[in-house]
């Protein structure tokens, strides 16, 4: 499935505990000799002692297998395979950033609530004590982003122009830059008005993407952190827009957007088993 373009293999696991070791993941993921993708998702059963979950949800990056703590694009194609399946129109899908609740809107969209972001500087983390509202910081042409934690690290830049970033370049410097214990994704935005603004994305652990959920809301967080947006934001990214409220009655963001399903099938055995990710 894929929304806006950021793509996944999701595999239902829920009848199936056979381990899935990182180089599995990263050999599936592979674009040329697996069968390719941003993010490597996982739906497992919920536990036992979790019954307001419909599901557990597992997030891993395509480059290397590396887990993710969120990924808000996969998040809503879960949520729409769970509404198929159960009917519901609501569903709680079990994350490493908590239980996130989804729904559909009258237009086929689907809406999670990504919970709240976190802002202090060792829930980035950073290596050092920072007002993350201004990260001292410069790589480049890019300087002092802010941070934002959706359950995965963001580095957003806000920028005059995004076309004139040379983010393959400047993606990964920033993404492993020291300050970053557990390395981070990075965005750059551009402010076309209060209610629009333009971002591009380089994913840790998958480099460029069309788009990045998190990203879109910590991009929104951030914005209205500066002082430069309403709370309410549509946030266009390479594979299109993503409608995103950072609620002000219990300061949860909300990320609306399209779902789509590529195809379906069975994974051969072998690209399950332990086998080496080609370069
Ligand atoms: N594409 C995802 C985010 C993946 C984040 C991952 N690259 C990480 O290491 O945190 C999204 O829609 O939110």
């Amino acid at each position: 499935m894929h929304g806006l373009g950021n793509d996944f293999v999701i595999v239902d696991r829920r009848a199936d505990a056979r381990p899935l070791p990182p180089e599995t993941i990263a050999a599936v993921s592979h674009r040329r000799t697996g069968v390719g993708c941003d993010q490597f998702i996982t739906i497992e059963p919920p536990a036992a002692d979790d019954p307001a979950a419909d599901a557990v949800m597992g997030i891993f990056n395509g480059d290397d297998g590396s887990p993710a703590g969120a990924c808000g694009n996969a998040t809503r194609c879960v949520a729409d395979i769970l509404m198929r399946e159960t009917g519901k129109d609501t569903v709680a899908i079990r994350t490493a950033a908590g239980l996130l609740t989804a729904w559909r809107e009258d237009d086929g969209q689907v809406t999670v609530d990504m919970g709240e972001p976190r802002l202090d500087w060792q829930a980035i983390p950073l290596s050092t004590e920072q007002d993350t509202l201004s990260i001292d910081l410069t790589v480049g042409p890019l300087s002092r982003p802010v941070g934002v934690n959706m359950g995965n690290p963001h580095a957003v830049f806000f920028v005059p122009a995004v076309a004139s970033i040379d983010l393959p370049a400047l993606g990964p410097q920033v993404e492993r830059h020291p300050l970053f214990p557990e390395r981070t994704n990075v965005e750059i935005v551009q402010i076309l008005d209060r209610r629009s603004l333009r971002m591009r994305v380089w994913e840790r652990a998958a480099g460029i993407t069309q788009a990045c959920g998190s990203g879109a809301c910590a991009v929104a967080v951030a914005a209205v952190r500066r002082g430069l947006a309403e709370r309410r934001v549509t946030v266009t990214l390479d594979g299109g827009p993503l409608v995103i409220e950072w609620r002000e009655a219990d300061g949860h963001v909300l990320m609306t957007g399209p779902v789509a399903m590529s195809f379906s099938g069975t994974l051969d055995a072998a690209l399950l088993s332990p086998i080496q990710a080609a370069p």
